[in-house]
């Protein structure tokens, strides 16, 4: 890669939440966006490939500290993302020192913070349940189960999901057996584009381990599988209260490792809580997707700044 062609680039980070693949992309001081194109390309290069971009642009409102665009790896847009959330906090922890930032999405605002011990708490804020807030496409007086099943009609792999929003959309099929036992990989992207979803949506399986426990696989909207899904760790939690499975505060096990969740009765707010991992820097130009990696400095590892 020449000189020419890295003129325009920004700095970028390779960084996950559990395994959940996230690069955090430094937009801040430009008007242009990450294309859907350069997303892509990023996605299609094995030491980019990613399920999110977070894309760190200056704040549009007073207090905040940020506006972020987050991009699935298909290079559609989505409304939230837990664990890429807590990359960008830790990413900025590392710059400016602070430990409470205020950040601006489609989705509204985000209070996140980052404590003594390194994990970092975000507050996802209210779930909702309305069928028209999902969206679903038809209407569904109970969210807490709804008819949709796969697999032969009499005997159905999968049904009755509870379903929220998180700012995005996910359905929860609740499962008796381990949560490794089923095809997601199969079923996934079968209901992710179902039509009763106008909208796609996230696809999770969920078993109940105890009344503060539950293991959690997904199938994100506009990526596919993945080691961990913050807001359908969220979505997960707070089905599981509602319908009853579970306490309001859970840990919530996906393939990456444990989160918390806890829905806040004092304001209706999930916050969740984990883990955020740099693995390498380098440059990015965000109207093609091309990039190059920093040379690694000697004992790289760590929280960074961008
Ligand atoms: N990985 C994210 C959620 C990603 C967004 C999703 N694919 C969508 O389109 O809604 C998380 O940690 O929350």
């Amino acid at each position: 890669m020449d000189n020419r062609d890295m003129a325009d680039s920004v700095q970028f980070a390779r960084m996950n939440g559990l395994g959940n693949k996230i690069l955090v992309v430094d937009m801040r001081g430009r008007k242009d966006r990450v294309t859907p194109h350069a997303a892509i390309a990023l996605n299609a290069d094995p030491a980019t490939e990613f399920d999110q971009i977070m894309a760190i642009h200056d704040p549009k409102a007073a207090g905040t500290d940020a506006w972020i665009d987050i991009i699935n790896s298909d290079g559609t847009m989505a409304q939230a993302c837990g664990n890429g959330t807590r990359c960008v906090v830790q990413a900025l922890a590392a710059e400016t020192g602070k430990k409470a930032f205020l950040f601006h999405t489609v989705a509204g605002l985000l209070e996140a913070k980052e404590h003594e011990d390194g994990t970092i708490s975000v507050d996802m804020g209210s779930p909702r349940f309305g069928w028209n807030e999902i969206p679903l496409a038809e209407e569904f007086h109970d969210t807490r189960r709804i008819e949709l099943q796969i697999g032969p009609i009499d005997d159905p792999v999968l049904h009755s999901p509870s379903v929220a929003s998180m700012g995005n959309p996910h359905a929860i099929f609740w499962v008796d057996d381990d949560v490794w036992s089923y095809e997601l990989d199969r079923f996934g992207p079968l209901l992710e584009n179902h039509p009763i979803f106008p909208e796609r949506a996230n696809i999770s399986i969920a078993r109940v381990r105890s009344r503060d426990e539950m293991d959690l696989r997904t199938w994100e909207r506009g990526a596919g599988l993945t080691l961990a899904c913050g807001s359908a760790a969220c979505a997960a939690a707070v089905s599981g209260a509602r319908t009853g499975r579970t306490e309001r505060t859970v840990t919530v096990n996906v393939p990456g490792g444990p989160l918390l969740i806890e829905w806040r009765e004092r304001d209706d707010h999930v916050v969740m809580t984990g883990p955020a991992e740099w693995e390498w820097s380098g440059t990015v130009d965000p109207a093609t997707g091309a990039f190059q990696r920093d040379a690694a400095a000697a004992g790289d590892s760590g929280a960074r700044a961008l």
